[in-house]
């Protein structure tokens, strides 16, 4: 039976501009024990999927189980199993780190905690704060019991949405070593959404993509990888591109970038770009990663070709 098992689900917002369609008949599994990463450009409908999944909001049609537990006609059990680390700072200022775990505990009906409670502290770097004031802590630290108390109730599928935005590199670091060690020891299904794709690349087996509330991609970390042409070529320049090399190259500013499979397709381009008096300045070949797969699927780069220089490259 998989952990999380999305089937048709399909999220409709009625807006003043008509229907908004922010997920579209979205269908996958995961199965346990899996490090599972739900990618996609801003307004994918990655949030709307994690919500209708934490019991937030509801499918418009589909359903959602978790280890078989309907989402919404079984709403307890399905909770009890699921780990969900919300985006924002919401916390309770009255009470301690401690009481605020212990607390957190009772509402799942589990007593006598601390066991688990002290290896939460500990894991996530919180143990000599755990008789502070929630209202002492800083932002940082407040985000570190937030994560802890997704946990307490040990769930078998954790549910990390955007952890490390605006995160430092520590927490970051504190995060991915103790959820992977969950993961690994004690078998936890892990589905995280990240904009940090290298992040993603690092951590999950298996990754879906999402675009305008579709499924665009649904295969394991490598697998998408060998997708990609196997370099890049990156130089920057001020002159205009020919127009075949600009119909190929992602263009952020100065910067340009270009699938080059070998050595041979590297010496083609250069050549192109010298018959059309183009100077790349800084060239360097790099592996390609899982950006540049995220940004052919989803096409989430074009916006970031400059209108003079796209015009300037079709002529
Ligand atoms: N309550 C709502 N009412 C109307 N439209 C909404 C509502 N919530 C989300 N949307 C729209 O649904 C689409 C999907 O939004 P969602 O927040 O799920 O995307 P996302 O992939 O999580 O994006 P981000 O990476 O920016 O968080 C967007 O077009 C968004 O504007």
């Amino acid at each position: 039976m998989p952990a999380v098992s999305f089937q048709n689900v399909s999220k409709t917002y009625a807006t003043s501009r008509g229907d908004l369609h922010a997920l579209r008949s979205v269908s996958f599994d995961i199965e346990p024990g899996e490090f599972f990463g739900l990618l996609g450009p801003n307004g994918a409908g990655k949030t709307t999927l994690i919500s209708i999944l934490a019991g937030l909001a509801r499918a418009t049609e589909g359903r959602i189980t978790v280890h078989g537990h309907d989402v919404q006609t079984d709403y307890q059990a399905a909770r009890r199993q699921l780990g969900v680390v919300p985006q924002e700072l919401v916390f309770d200022p009255f009470f301690n780190v401690r009481e605020a775990l212990r607390i957190q505990s009772g509402y799942f009906g589990i007593r006598h905690n601390d066991d688990w409670i002290d290896e939460l502290l500990s894991g996530l770097g919180l143990a000599d704060k755990a008789t502070a004031n929630m209202r002492q802590l800083s932002g940082g630290m407040k985000r570190r019991v937030l994560i802890a108390q997704a946990l307490v109730h040990k769930p078998s599928v954790i549910v990390l949405d955007e952890p490390t935005a605006g995160v430092d590199v520590e927490l970051r670091q504190t995060l991915w070593q103790f959820v992977s060690g969950l993961n690994k020891r004690l078998g936890s299904t892990v589905l995280l959404t990240t904009h940090y794709l290298e992040e993603a690349e690092a951590l999950c087996s298996r990754i879906a993509m999402l675009k305008l509330g579709q499924v665009v991609a649904l295969e394991s970390t490598s697998a998408l990888l060998a997708r990609a042409a196997a370099n890049v070529l990156r130089f920057k320049t001020d002159t205009a591109l020919p127009a075949d090399i600009a119909a190929q190259a992602r263009i952020t500013g100065r910067v340009v970038q270009l699938p080059a499979l070998d050595a041979r397709a590297v010496e083609h381009v250069l050549s192109r770009l010298r018959e059309a008096g183009v100077m790349p300045e800084d060239i360097e070949v790099r592996k390609a990663d899982l950006e540049d797969v995220f940004l052919d699927l989803t096409g989430s780069g074009a916006s970031a070709i400059p209108a003079q220089q796209a015009l300037k490259a079709s002529v």
